[in-house]
């Protein structure tokens, strides 16, 4: 076969394995048997082995990098990833909208979204394709865990448009994959994880991206570094533009137009959480105008244009079985 014919070949079968990965992984609707994806990957690696230098670093080949890593490198964002203020109860969430009332009057709508209890992470994508991914560390420098991301099938390796720009999210080990482990660590006699998010945090702590590809994590994505570039209004804009270009964002995800369809919103995962694949440890509450976030502004880490209503803590009753270590 000539190398042309070879080129052409790969990258057909580069777009067929990406297409299945995100009808699999970000659309959890697969159109083709799993046997069949494992014989067209199987064909991807032996024409890459072939040609070496076919090889692209956004090829499904490409997500479990070589040798373990030494340390993780340190990076700095480009905008500080800001964290959330809390609320507890429906007075604090009164309070809240009484704030943004002050400020800036009646006339704005909420976006309210699922919390989910992960670890925040940042995605750097340059031109469409994904160059770095780190922790949110202070806010202001994070460690560069580019690595152990390329290994979740759901974040895509390269965007359906050329973007640049930073997005942000959650990454989360669902439920079922954490009580897998740690069914398997106590057959092992390891040390369990006491929860699904110390589970996805220790995973993305591995400096052998072998050990995060064998973890089954996942990702929602919520927000962007700077919207600026894209020229979208408001942040349920972003979010669907996110989804257009083949990133993960949670679908249950709802605009409010009063603090009252915010409460119902809460009350109705309050009851739902449990059925859900993964945790989520509250509810965020975000003014979904950009204009008006900017008019909010933030105090020195955290949005005057955001909060979090907490879940109250559920009593952990600790099982006499086994030792739990956070
Ligand atoms: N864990 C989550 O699901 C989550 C966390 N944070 C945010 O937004 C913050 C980010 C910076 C200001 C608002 N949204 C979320 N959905």
């Amino acid at each position: 076969m000539t190398s042309e014919k070879a080129e052409l070949q790969l990258k057909e079968l580069q777009n067929l394995l990406n297409k299945y990965n995100y009808e699999y992984h970000v659309l959890d609707n697969p159109t083709i048997p799993d046997a069949e994806y494992d014989k067209l990957m199987k064909q991807l690696t032996d024409l890459e082995k072939a040609y070496p230098e076919l090889i692209t670093p956004d090829s499904p080949s490409q997500r479990v990098g070589g040798a373990a890593l030494s340390a993780f490198e340190k990076v700095t964002h480009e905008t500080p990833m800001l964290s959330l203020g809390n609320a507890f109860s429906e007075a604090d969430i009164r309070d809240f909208d009484r704030r943004i009332r002050q400020a800036i009057g009646d006339k704005f709508t909420y976006i309210c979204e699922l919390k989910i209890d992960g670890l925040a992470v940042s995605l750097s994508y340059e031109e469409g394709l994904f160059i770095k991914g780190s922790t949110r560390g202070d806010g202001e420098i994070g460690e560069d865990i580019t690595a152990n991301l390329r290994t979740i099938r759901s974040i895509p390796l390269r965007l359906n448009e050329p973007y640049t720009f930073e997005v942000r999210g959650e990454a989360y080990m669902p439920k079922r994959s954490f009580l897998q482990l740690n069914k398997m660590r106590a057959e092992k006699e390891e040390m369990l994880f006491a929860n699904p998010r110390n589970a996805a945090a220790g995973s993305l702590r591995q400096l052998d991206p072998r050990i995060a590809a064998s973890r089954n994590l996942d990702i929602f994505l919520y927000g962007m570094g700077n919207y600026g570039t894209t020229g979208v209004a408001t942040h349920s804009a972003g979010l669907n533009l996110l989804e257009d270009l083949g990133l993960k964002v949670n679908k249950e995800r709802k605009k409010c137009a009063t603090v009252e369809e915010v409460m119902n919103y809460i009350e109705k995962w309050t009851v739902e959480r449990p059925e859900l694949d993964y945790e989520i440890d509250g509810i965020v509450i975000k003014v979904d105008s950009l204009d008006q976030q900017d008019e909010l502004g933030a105090t020195a880490r955290t949005p005057r244009w955001a909060i979090a209503y907490k879940f109250p803590a559920e009593e952990v009753v600790t099982k006499l079985t086994s030792i739990e270590l956070s």
